[in-house]
């Protein structure tokens, strides 16, 4: 019932679809039951007129009246699939959109952190499980049970004698299926489960590491991880079938012995004085009648396996859909300029319980262009992807033209920024799309842009131009192809703030000096963030900013930070050998 409340909540008025369906599977267990009853009566009339068979007139119109019901309940049957087909279609995508929807309003961090295959996988196979269970298991379910309650109130009717004995191992098989639907077997079912998953994602983390693994002949320490997931698997795998093994016995054992208690239960009327031709025809109906049991209670076991996967599949939904999005108003305050400003500004990454940013204060003017330098993991990264949201602030404030970033709507705090990050992602469109982005410009703006950003190569590369599609065969680009496609988005956007994390990363000497100068053109005038490790293409900028173990520990221009004999004067010093250094290398050969 729990799993069916979640299910309704995707579904509209689609309920009342899945209702019908299961009503429709009711009356067709009914139906499909009257068969055996007819079969009954015929088997019934035989046994009066034996041996004078040709008196058994009503034996055909029986036979009829069994087809006629089959008939009726079959059709009835297909009535329901449709009805729970069209409702599990829609709920499954009822359900598909809303993780969707769920998912762009999560922070981009989220997004980053767990890889768009994860929670793509996630919801395809979430949402296709509860499909399955909808169109299928669940009207199955209802019509199993008809079927055991029905046949069970009519073993009572017949004779009682015969009902309570085909009644005793149904009710120890009961008793044994209880067992194994309890919370202790559904945590064992739900850690047989995670690991079924640890082992996919380490098999996916195997492939995917090859080409390392290769090179650096790393086979037996790859392996490693993904055999630990395998053991991990076989353990649970293993735990799970011993904690079901003797419930199951049991179930089994108890659900097929029914006709075993039936035949006991003749021998002792017998020997207690009743009748056998009496007790035959009632006995021919209990032979006829509870094998149907005994087929349907074994379905019933399997099937409430079918719902506790649905059950976890809806977990697995919910783990993404009840995620923390992230809240913007409905309306912006003004800003008066550009500025950024971070006041007292902690982070902590969500689920991790270690502060990487300390108390951090920044006042960044409007129109200037400021870096971020410092050993790799202080924090720079965090700091710039702390402005346009991707993460929230644990402590302090972060102000854009003296304004909170929480006050500002989604549209108003994106207009605003334009990103180029290491690595940058393009859609499968293209590269005019890609470029374009829904701003309002032409193919000539698109083609100006992409020229600043130095992609011109790229576009003569391909025999259709603008019109080249990602993704599409034989078209594949490199990462600083990648990147200064970006920045040629940036160009585009023409936001007030730019935030460049390792822009030029990627590119090689030639086209890094011109992707400078690509920069440098846009920046003016803008408020802009860069993060560089190169530190000769910062040495202009207005204010560095030195980050070291999520604190800001120095700043001040190029020439005031050497003057100071700090941490970036000895970076410089560091920077600048590692360059003669270089350099005397090519001398040398
Ligand atoms: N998604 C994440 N979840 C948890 N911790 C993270 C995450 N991203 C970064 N960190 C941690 O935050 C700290 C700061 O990382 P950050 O990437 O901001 O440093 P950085 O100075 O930009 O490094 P680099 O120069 O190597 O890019 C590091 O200790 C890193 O391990």
């Amino acid at each position: 019932m729990a799993v069916l409340k979640k299910l309704f909540a995707y579904a509209g008025n689609h309920k009342y679809l899945t209702m019908l369906s299961l009503f429709l599977s009711f009356i067709s267990a009914i139906l499909l039951l009257m068969p055996f009853v007819w079969i009954w009566k015929v088997v019934q009339v035989i046994l009066d007129v034996y041996p004078n068979f040709s008196l058994a007139s009503d034996a055909a119109k029986y036979g009829w009246y069994a087809l006629i019901f089959a008939a009726g309940g079959i059709l009835v049957y297909v009535m329901s699939l449709l009805c729970s087909h069209l409702s599990a279609f829609r709920i499954a995508s009822n359900m598909r959109k809303e993780a969707m929807h769920h998912v762009m309003k999560l922070p981009m961090g989220y997004l980053s952190k767990e890889g768009s295959g994860k929670i793509r996988k996630i919801i395809d196979e979430s949402s296709a499980s509860t499909e399955t269970y909808l169109a299928h298991q669940l009207p199955d379910m209802v019509q199993l049970v008809t079927t055991v309650v029905a046949a069970v109130v009519c073993l009572f009717i017949f004779n009682w004698k015969f009902g309570v004995a085909s009644l005793i191992p149904l009710a120890l098989a009961f008793v044994n299926m209880s067992k194994m639907m309890g919370k202790d077997l559904a945590i064992s079912m739900k850690e047989y489960m995670d690991a079924l998953e640890g082992m996919s994602n380490e098999a996916v983390e195997y492939i995917r590491g090859i080409p390392v693994v290769k090179t650096f002949q790393q086979t037996v320490f790859s392996f490693e991880r993904f055999y630990k997931s395998i053991k991990n698997y076989e353990k649970f795998a293993l735990g799970y079938t011993d904690k079901m093994h003797i419930p199951m016995t049991g179930f089994t054992t108890f659900v097929n012995s029914i006709f075993i208690f039936l035949i006991g239960s003749m021998i002792i009327l017998v020997l207690n004085g009743f009748n056998v031709s009496n007790l035959l025809p009632d006995f021919m109906f209990y032979a006829i009648f509870t094998p149907i049991l005994a087929v349907a209670t074994n379905k019933i076991m399997f099937a409430s396996e079918n719902t506790m996967l649905a059950e976890d599949a809806l977990n697995r939904i919910e783990s993404i859909t009840n995620r923390e999005t992230v809240k913007y108003p409905q309306t912006s305050k003004e800003i008066k300029n550009y500025d950024i400003k971070f006041n007292n500004v902690s982070f902590t990454y969500p689920d991790t319980d270690v502060e990487v940013l300390h108390n951090v204060n920044l006042d960044i003017k409007s129109g200037t262009t400021v870096a971020f330098v410092g050993k790799s993991g202080g924090g720079k990264s965090t700091l710039v992807s702390l402005i346009p949201r991707f993460y929230d602030v644990t402590k302090g404030s972060i102000e854009i033209g003296g304004v909170d970033v929480k006050n500002m709507t989604e549209k108003d705090l994106m207009d605003k920024i334009s990103f180029v990050f290491q690595d940058n992602k393009l859609l499968k469109k293209s590269l005019y799309e890609n470029i374009k982005m829904g701003f309002d410009v032409d193919k000539k703006d698109v083609l100006d842009a992409l020229h600043k950003a130095q992609c011109d190569d790229i576009i003569a590369k391909f025999n259709t131009g603008l019109d080249t599609k990602i993704g599409t065969e034989g078209v594949y680009l490199s990462g600083g192809e990648t990147q200064r496609m970006t920045l040629a988005r940036a160009i585009v956007k023409n936001a007030p703030i730019l935030l460049l994390d390792e822009a030029t990363a990627y590119a090689d000497s030639d086209n890094e000096y011109l992707m400078q100068k690509a920069i440098l053109e846009l920046s003016k005038n803008k408020t802009t963030i860069m993060i560089a490790h190169r530190l000769s293409t910062i040495v202009n900028v207005d204010c560095i900013y030195v980050v070291d173990d999520g604190k800001i520990v120095e700043s001040g221009t190029h020439k005031e930070l050497i003057a100071n004999d700090g941490l970036y004067a000895e970076m410089w010093s560091q920077y600048r050998q590692s360059v003669d250094w270089k350099v005397g290398e090519f001398v040398c050969c």
